[in-house]
């Protein structure tokens, strides 16, 4: 129960609150039902009916209105006499700056997204508001207390990168089942319906230079005069084949692992049906491409059936002919899409038979599919508890109840009895570019990288910023807005097709860039560091950004050996270290992939930032089937972390 006093701090907050999915549904009737009177919703989306099974305040004739409008109308219902505010828009739109944040006592996140939590992070610190921030996966969930210069802000940890694979695992040596759906989506899905211009490594890598290129010229485009079936065979007999015959002439590969299989039709199928031509348009549709099957062709019903792998052979010809007879106008800008069904389908079929060539266990239609659309199942109980949880920071938060402070995880398995793990906030991080003013060092081949690398690859998807502005000393290099002149415009436009080293204010090792975001009223310098060389593998952008986290990743923590993106360890503590029982994590993005091994539940944090569900995209959930793979990103431990450096929230 509140007391009078919290009742009346309650009563004349003005909230805002980013989000009306999940969490947010949960997230505005508990603040209702608790007794706040003005309450602020933005969130872009409309109604879809995949909302309806957790987002209770939506109902079937809403599906396609606003979901702040409709949350709003939903709880007038029952609290007719409070206002609510909604805005259906982005909350990255210009309208909400910083003089938009400053009417608020609290901000409360419900996102479902790094950028956008990034986003309103930067603003909450640039208004002097304090934010709540909040994440779940499945079982798993987590809210955090972000308030200016009192605790860590929300970037204040770097944030792990969405989950990428070493290219040769995915393209020539797969331990597990995600390295087929990836392979099967990224590079086969994409080279036979995506964009033919894009690059795309589908060729096994072999030492021996003479073996794929003449055998592989070509031969993903369907000749003229080929018929579907005909085609799909030579697909199928070239990729799970030929393929993996060239990749065994590598003998050094296989020295420490098991040697894959060639699969070829002939061996699978039964071979070809005489009146196979005849059969073409058969294929059973209706006009809607969005309805057509492979399953549904073959009189395979159930999605959680695990198919032989002659079942997967047959679905794998079968969506291949469909997409060729039914969807051809799409071919050539396919991308992967998780609600695609024949998409699901063609790459689930695609990734068994490469899991059936590399010994790896295969899979159902329904956990491929979780698994190539990095799927963690909403739990509505889950988006509940966070909820709670965030009205009762926000009431401490309001209160100025500094030392009452928790970050609190929700855990999927109890630790001593409870699934509640209360943690202590620490102190900003003294080393964080967005609430400190610690500059970053860029490695960068200033002779070779364009200004607009480093603002595509660092300014936009590093910093997170949407309204960059780059000076160099008193030197404009670049800037974006509507009120530029022309002339502004072109000079940028030349800029940013210049190589650094040759702007009309070279760039070049020692030079300090300053980069700037005028909406979120964020400032960083930037050290440029020469270098001449990068490895193609471990720093795909060709350059290196660092210099605002500990360098936490030590060979303790790091979550896999070949993991090129290994997380960084947030570092969080429980207030009472529990017992040393081992959990297993997994999570279920791909940016988190790298924390899916085994961790001591004391080391646990669940640090909220990736792109996974209402929550932080952050979705640690416990599994005993693959224990690496986890498939997202919001799960970081502590490993050997020096938390004893850090300070806690007094
Ligand atoms: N930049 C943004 N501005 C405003 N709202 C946003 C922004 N980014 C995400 N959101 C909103 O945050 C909410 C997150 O809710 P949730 O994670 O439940 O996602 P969902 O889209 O409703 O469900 P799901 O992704 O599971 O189908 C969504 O309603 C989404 O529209
Ligand atoms: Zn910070």
């Amino acid at each position: 129960m509140a007391s009078e006093e919290q009742l009346s701090t309650i009563k004349g907050a003005k909230v805002l609150m980013v989000g009306a999915g999940g969490i947010g549904c949960e997230l505005l009737k508990t603040l209702a039902l608790s007794g706040f009177e003005d309450i602020h919703i933005i969130d872009m989306d409309t109604i879809e009916v995949s909302n309806l099974n957790r987002q209770f305040l939506f109902r079937q004739k809403h599906v396609g209105q606003s979901k702040a409008k409709v949350a709003r109308e939903a709880v007038l219902k029952f609290r007719p006499h409070i206002k609510i505010t909604p805005y259906h828009a982005n909350v990255k739109d210009p309208e909400f700056n910083v003089d938009f944040f400053k009417q608020f006592n609290v901000v409360l996140n419900g996102l479902d997204n790094l950028d956008a939590r990034r986003h309103v992070n930067r603003l909450c610190l640039a208004s002097g508001v304090p934010l709540v921030e909040s994440g779940t996966t499945g079982f798993l969930g987590q809210v955090t207390v972000h308030v200016k210069g009192k605790t860590e802000c929300y970037e204040c940890q770097s944030k792990p990168a969405p989950k990428t694979y070493p290219v040769c695992t995915i393209t020539s040596t797969p331990s597990k089942f995600v390295h087929c759906i990836v392979w099967a989506k990224d590079l086969l899905f994409a080279k036979l319906f995506g964009d033919k211009n894009q690059d795309n490594d589908l060729n096994v890598h072999s030492t021996d230079a003479s073996s794929s290129s003449e055998h592989a010229e070509d031969v993903f485009v369907r000749k003229a005069d080929e018929d579907i079936e005909q085609y799909g065979r030579r697909i199928y007999d070239h990729v799970f084949g030929y393929n993996i015959e060239v990749a065994l002439r590598n003998e050094e590969t296989w020295k420490s692992r098991n040697k894959p299989r060639p699969l070829y039709t002939r061996d699978v199928l039964p071979p070809r049906p005489v009146e196979q031509n005849g059969n073409k348009d058969k294929a059973s549709t209706t006009g809607d491409p969005s309805s057509v099957s492979a399953m549904a062709s073959l009189g395979l019903k159930n999605p959680q059936d695990l198919w032989s792998l002659r079942e997967n052979s047959d679905i794998f010809l079968e969506a291949l002919k469909l997409f060729f007879l039914k969807r051809e106008k799409e071919i050539g800008q396919l991308g992967f899409d998780k609600d695609d069904q024949l998409a699901v389908e063609f790459v689930t079929s695609a990734a068994n038979i490469r899991a059936a060539s590399f010994g790896i266990p295969l899979h159902n239609l329904f956990e491929a599919k979780g698994i190539a659309g990095n799927i963690v199942h909403a739990v509505a109980t889950t988006n509940a508890i966070i909820a709670g949880l965030i009205v009762l920071e926000a009431m401490k938060v309001l209160q100025n109840d500094v030392k009452s402070y928790r970050m609190t995880y929700c855990l999927e398995h109890p630790s001593r009895k409870m699934l509640l793990m209360p943690v202590q906030p620490f102190e900003p991080n003294k080393s964080c570019y967005v609430c400190s003013e610690t500059p970053l060092t860029l490695e960068i081949n200033t002779h070779r990288s364009k200004l607009r690398d480093f603002v595509d690859k660092i300014v936009k998807a590093k910093l997170g910023m949407s309204l960059p502005l780059i000076m160099h000393g008193v030197a404009l290099l670049y800037e974006v807005g509507d009120d530029l002149e022309e002339v502004e415009v072109t000079n940028y436009a030349a800029n940013l097709d210049k190589v650094l080293s040759e702007l009309p204010s070279p760039v070049t090792g020692g030079t300090i860039l300053t980069v700037e975001d005028l909406q979120q009223e964020l400032k960083c310098s930037v050290n440029i560091k020469h270098r001449e060389e990068f490895d193609e593998e471990k720093e795909p952008d060709g350059m290196v950004l660092s210099g605002w986290t500990p360098a936490l990743a030590t060979e303790k923590n790091k979550t896999s050996d070949n993991d090129p993106s290994s997380f960084n360890a947030s570092q969080t503590v429980p207030l009472e270290p529990e017992d040393d029982d081992e959990i297993e994590i997994i999570n279920k993005d791909p940016a988190i992939l790298a924390a899916g091994k085994k961790r001591k539940q004391s080391d646990i944090s669940v640090a909220a930032n990736s792109e996974i569900s209402s929550v932080t995209g952050e979705i640690p959930t416990k599994s005993k089937v693959e224990k690496d793979d986890s498939h997202s990103d919001i799960v970081t431990v502590d490993g050997n972390l020096d938390t004893n450096k850090k300070k806690r929230v007094q």
